[in-house]
C-alpha cells in the first residue's frame, strides 16, 4: 500500500532529525521538504502540501524560541498535527442513537464500493447489537438488486428490494416505511450510481433524500480516482447536504492520499475506510488514530476502544473474578468468543499495537475465524447445564450434540479438548497470586515483567505462540510500562469516558507507573 510507504518516508525523516547533532534552518528545510515530496508522491493535493510545509515552518519559528523548548519534537509535532488537520474537518460526525430509527443514505458513483461498502457498515452495527436492515434503492444497475441481497443473507441482515419496480424513489419509500415500523436501529439505504457526475443521478439522490429524509448522507469515494476526488466531492457536496466520508479500496495500489485531503471539498468527515474486499476488511477513521498509525506509532486509543466496545466495562470485573478463582465454563467461553467477534479482525487489532504492526498478516487468521464460527454452533446445540457447569459428556450426548449441530463427534471432541485447555489455564491464572480479591491485576501495576512471567507459565504455548511469541507479548507490556501514566494517556487522548477510563484502572490495580 502506497500509504505505507509514505508512513516509512515520513518516520525516516524523522529518524533523520532525531540522529542529527545540531538542527539548523537548513535541516528543517531539507526535512519539510522530503515529507512534502512523500505526501506529493502519495497524491496528496499540491496546494495542501504546500500549506503543511509553510505551517510547519511558521510554529517552528515562532515556539522554538522559548527556552527549554526541544526543537526535535518541536518539528515532530508540528507535522505530526498538520497531518491531522489535512486529514480532519471541523465539522463532527452524524452520531447514531441506539433505540432511534437512524436512516442513513449512500450515495456516489458507479464502481465505487458503495454497494459492498453499505453492507460492510451493516455489518460492523449489527456485530456490535444494532438492529440493522438494508435497502436496495439503486434500480439503475441490472446486478445491484442481486448483489445487495446477496451480501445481506451471508451477514445476515434484513433486505428490502424489488425486482420488478423501475422506480428508486418508490422502492426507498417503501423499505424505510416497512423497517420503522418493524422499528429497527439502523436503516440503510443503498442508491444508484452512474459512470460520471450527472443531472440525471443527482435529481434521483435529491428525490430519494426526500421521500427517506435521512439522518445522514454518506458519500463513498474510490480512493483509486488520486487527484480527481477533490472535484467528485465537490460536485456531490453541492447537490445533497453530505455529511460524512467514506474511502474504499486503500489496500492495493491505489495513493490514498488524493481522497483522504479531499475530505475539505466535501466538509464531512470521513468516519471509516474500506481496506478490501470483505465485510470485515472496513475500520473506523479517526484523524489521530489513522496518523498514529501511519507513522508506525500504534494506536492505543483505538486498541481501548475497540476492546471496551466489544466487551463492556462492567463485564470485565465480573470475568476476572472467575478468572481469579480459577473458575471458567463453556458459557464463558462462548462468551469470549462473542467479544473475539465483535472486535473485528485480529491483523486490525495488532496494527493498533505499537510495533506489532506487522504480526499477523491479514488473512493468516481466516481458518481460526472458521473454526470459532464451528465451535459456537456446537455450543449453541448444548443444553444450559452442559454450557454452565462441569458435565462430563458420555458419547450418546456427544453424537446428540454433533447431529444437532451438523457436525462430526471428533469435532465435538476437538472443541472439549480446546475448553480444557483453556480451563486448565485460567486454573493456573487463579493460583499464580496475580489478582486481588476483586479480580483486579493487583501486581501489574508493580511489576509488569513479572505478571508477564506467570501469565506465560499460565498460557498454552500454542497460543502464546499465536499471540506472536513471549518476546512480542514482552514488547506489548514494554510499551504499556513505558506510560508515565496510563490513565493519563487515555485522558489525554481524548474522546474516552473518564468513567471507563476509571474502571481500567481499577481493574489494573491502581495506576500504571512505568520503568523507564
Ligand atoms: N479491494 C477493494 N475492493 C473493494 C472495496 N470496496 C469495494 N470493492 C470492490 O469494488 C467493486 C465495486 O464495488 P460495488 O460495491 O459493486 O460498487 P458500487 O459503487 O455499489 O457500484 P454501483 O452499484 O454500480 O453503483 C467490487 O468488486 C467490490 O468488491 C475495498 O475497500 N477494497
Amino acid at each position: 500500500m502506497v500509504l505505507g510507504e509514505l508512513g516509512q518516508r515520513i518516520t525516516a525523516s524523522f529518524r533523520r532529525l532525531n540522529q542529527a547533532p545540531i538542527i539548523d534552518d537548513d535541516l528543517l528545510d531539507e526535512v519539510l521538504k522530503e515529507i512534502a515530496a512523500a505526501l506529493l508522491h502519495a497524491d496528496v493535493n499540491v496546494r495542501y502540501v504546500s500549506e503543511l510545509r509553510s505551517n510547519v515552518k511558521k510554529r517552528v519559528l515562532l515556539e522554538s524560541d522559548a527556552s527549554g523548548v526541544n526543537k526535535r519534537k518541536l518539528i515532530q509535532k508540528a507535522v505530526v498535527e498538520e497531518l491531522v488537520r489535512l486529514v480532519s474537518t471541523d465539522r463532527k460526525p452524524y452520531k447514531l442513537e441506539k433505540g432511534k430509527c437512524n436512516i442513513i443514505m449512500f450515495v456516489g458513483l458507479q464502481g465505487s464500493g458503495k454497494t459492498t461498502t453499505c453492507t460492510k457498515y451493516a455489518h460492523h452495527y449489527n456485530r456490535k447489537g444494532w438492529k440493522t436492515a438494508l435497502v436496495c434503492a439503486d434500480t439503475f444497475r441490472a446486478g445491484a438488486f442481486d448483489q445487495l441481497k446477496q451480501n445481506a443473507s451471508k451477514v445476515r441482515i434484513p433486505f428490502y428490494g424489488d425486482y420488478n419496480e423501475t422506480d428508486p424513489v418508490k422502492i426507498a419509500e417503501e423499505g424505510v416505511e416497512l423497517f420503522k415500523k418493524e422499528k429497527y436501529d439502523l436503516i440503510i439505504v443503498d442508491t444508484s450510481g452512474r459512470h460520471k457526475q450527472e443531472a440525471a443521478l443527482f435529481d434521483e439522490m435529491q428525490q430519494v433524500a426526500e421521500v427517506v429524509a435521512p439522518n445522514d448522507i454518506i458519500f463513498i469515494m474510490d480512493s483509486h480516482i488520486g487527484q480527481a476526488c477533490f472535484d467528485q466531492a465537490k460536485a456531490f457536496r453541492e447537490v445533497v447536504d453530505i455529511g460524512s466520508v467514506i474511502i474504499t479500496k486503500l489496500d492495493g495500489h491505489a495513493k490514498g492520499g488524493g481522497a483522504l485531503s479531499a475530505v475539505s471539498a466535501t466538509n464531512s468527515p470521513i468516519i471509516f475506510l474500506g481496506t478490501g474486499e470483505h465485510f470485515d476488511e472496513f475500520q473506523p477513521f479517526d484523524a489521530q488514530s489513522f496518523v498514529s498509525r501511519l507513522l508506525g506509532m500504534g494506536d492505543l486509543k483505538g486498541l481501548f476502544q475497540t476492546i471496551t466496545e466489544a466487551m463492556p466495562l462492567d463485564k470485565q470485573p465480573e470475568l476476572l473474578n472467575k478468572i481469579s478463582k480459577g473458575r471458567f465454563s463453556l458459557r464463558d467461553l462462548y462468551e469470549q468468543f462473542q467479544n473475539l467477534q465483535k472486535m473485528g479482525p485480529m491483523s486490525q487489532l495488532m496494527q493498533m499495537i505499537p510495533g506489532m504492526s506487522n504480526l499477523m498478516p491479514a488473512g493468516a487468521e481466516k481458518e481460526g475465524v472458521k473454526r470459532i464460527k464451528r465451535f459456537m454452533v456446537i455450543m449453541d446445540s448444548m443444553t444450559d447445564t452442559e454450557l454452565d457447569c462441569e458435565v462430563q459428556l458420555n458419547d450418546s450426548r456427544k453424537l446428540r450434540i454433533a447431529r444437532g449441530a451438523g457436525a462430526s463427534i471428533p469435532e465435538v471432541n476437538l472443541l472439549i479438548d480446546e475448553y480444557k485447555r483453556m480451563e486448565k489455564m485460567v486454573g493456573k491464572m487463579g493460583k499464580s497470586g496475580l489478582f486481588g480479591k476483586g479480580g483486579e491485576l493487583t501486581q501489574l501495576s508493580r511489576n509488569p515483567g513479572q505478571v508477564m512471567q506467570k501469565m506465560q507459565s499460565a498460557m498454552d504455548p500454542r497460543m502464546l505462540q499465536q499471540m506472536g511469541g513471549a518476546q512480542n507479548m514482552m514488547k506489548m507490556m514494554k510499551e504499556f510500562g513505558k506510560m508515565e501514566n496510563m490513565g493519563g494517556m487515555m485522558e489525554g487522548l481524548g474522546g474516552i469516558d473518564p468513567a471507563q477510563v476509571a474502571s481500567m484502572q481499577k481493574m489494573m490495580g491502581g495506576k500504571m507507573k512505568g520503568r523507564r
